[in-house]
């Protein structure tokens, strides 16, 4: 299937004011079940319209809104609009629940006080108009938005659990004990344990996570082995003890002089040969549009950087600071491995 060219500036703008309605026909093929019917495609529109009852015609219209969105390729040989074929691109009907259905992260992300931006960005950019920490502290404050923001992150934490399952033979293999550092809930931790059934796990985070933790170990595949330390890697060095310590998500919230602290004190803290892993969203065009919401949100909110790297900047930063052996394991989400010397 050819791949759309991208939009002109003013037709993508005519796209976006219309972004409800374009949802609108999203949902309703996805209720429908057309989608189910035009991924597997191609398939002509007489049959569409005898199968779900509609009027051709109408139906015709309705497959323009997702033509001209990039999500069907239509074939139309001659003057008969029923001999007209469809195909959805593929993962469209998966990409449509992912964002309206249960579990989505969009939904999620709607629940932060975005509004109080919204036709103030000027003022935003200026300095004058923000979120309070009532409305979102960065790091949270109070145990209300610590809660809500380990949710909230946990959410999206499926590439991170898909390419950790990818590569555990090769993380694990070996290893007895892992630092989840910034590890959230710990919902990554326990679900590494369940693929290393020789490994330690702990969640290093601020103090005000440990109850979250303690949740998630009751849900865990073995709880003695998923465990908790709390600390402020601001304020102290990284524990040791542990042959694999791992930043998910964490590096891109700061800038770059504090991400090279925190990975010199992993360096510190790893015995020799100890692996460093390094897990969250670099930069691509796709991710850049999944994290919209929080580059548009964090506008409001200094403390935070919300910084999407190019996976080189890692490797550099690793490189520099000693570590070797540097890899990009692919996956969903890419995962960089590297080793302290063994020498
Ligand atoms: C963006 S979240 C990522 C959570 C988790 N790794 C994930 O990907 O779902 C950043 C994490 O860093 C933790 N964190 C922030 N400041 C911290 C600090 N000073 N010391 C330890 N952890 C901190 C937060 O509590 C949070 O769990």
């Amino acid at each position: 299937m050819t791949t759309t060219p991208a939009l002109s500036p003013r037709a993508m703008m005519s796209l976006l004011v219309n972004a409800s309605k374009a949802m609108d026909v999203l949902e309703t093929a996805l209720d429908l079940g057309l989608l189910d019917a035009l991924e597997p495609g191609p398939v002509v529109l007489g049959e569409l319209a005898d199968r779900f009852d509609v009027r051709p015609l109408r139906l015709y219209k309705f497959l323009d809104c997702l033509e001209s969105l990039g999500f069907v390729e239509r074939k139309e040989t001659g003057d008969d609009i029923t001999g007209a074929s469809y195909r959805a691109v593929p993962g469209l009907r998966a990409a449509v629940l992912a964002v309206v259905g249960p579990g989505s992260i969009e939904r999620d992300r709607d629940r932060y006080p975005w509004r109080r931006l919204h036709g103030r960005l000027a003022e935003s950019l200026r300095g004058e108009v923000g979120m309070t920490d009532d409305d979102f502290a960065w790091p949270p404050k109070t145990d209300e938005q610590t809660a809500a923001f380990e949710r909230s992150m946990a959410v999206g934490l499926g590439p991170v659990l898909e390419v950790f399952g990818q590569h555990a033979g090769r993380l694990w293999t070996g290893r007895q004990r892992f630092l989840d550092v910034g590890g959230g809930d710990g919902t990554l931790a326990a679900r590494v344990l369940a693929d290393a059934p020789q490994l330690r796990a702990d969640v290093y985070n601020l103090p005000a996570v440990a109850p979250l933790v303690e949740q998630t170990r009751a849900g865990c595949v073995d709880p003695g082995r998923l465990g908790f330390v709390g600390g402020d890697f601001f304020a102290e060095p990284l524990p040791t003890g542990y042959d694999t310590i791992a930043f998910v998500r964490v590096l891109h919230d700061w800038p770059n002089e504090v991400s090279r602290m925190l990975v010199e004190k992993a360096y510190a803290a790893l015995p020799p040969g100890g692996q460093l892993l390094i897990c969250e969203e670099f930069r691509t065009p796709d991710r850049l549009a999944m994290q919209f919401f929080w580059s548009y949100f964090l506008i409001g909110v200094d403390t935070c950087v919300s910084r999407l790297r190019e996976v080189s900047y890692y490797t550099g930063l690793l490189t520099g600071i000693g570590f070797e052996r540097i890899e990009v394991l692919p996956g969903g989400w890419e995962l960089v491995t590297a080793r302290k010397p063994a020498g």
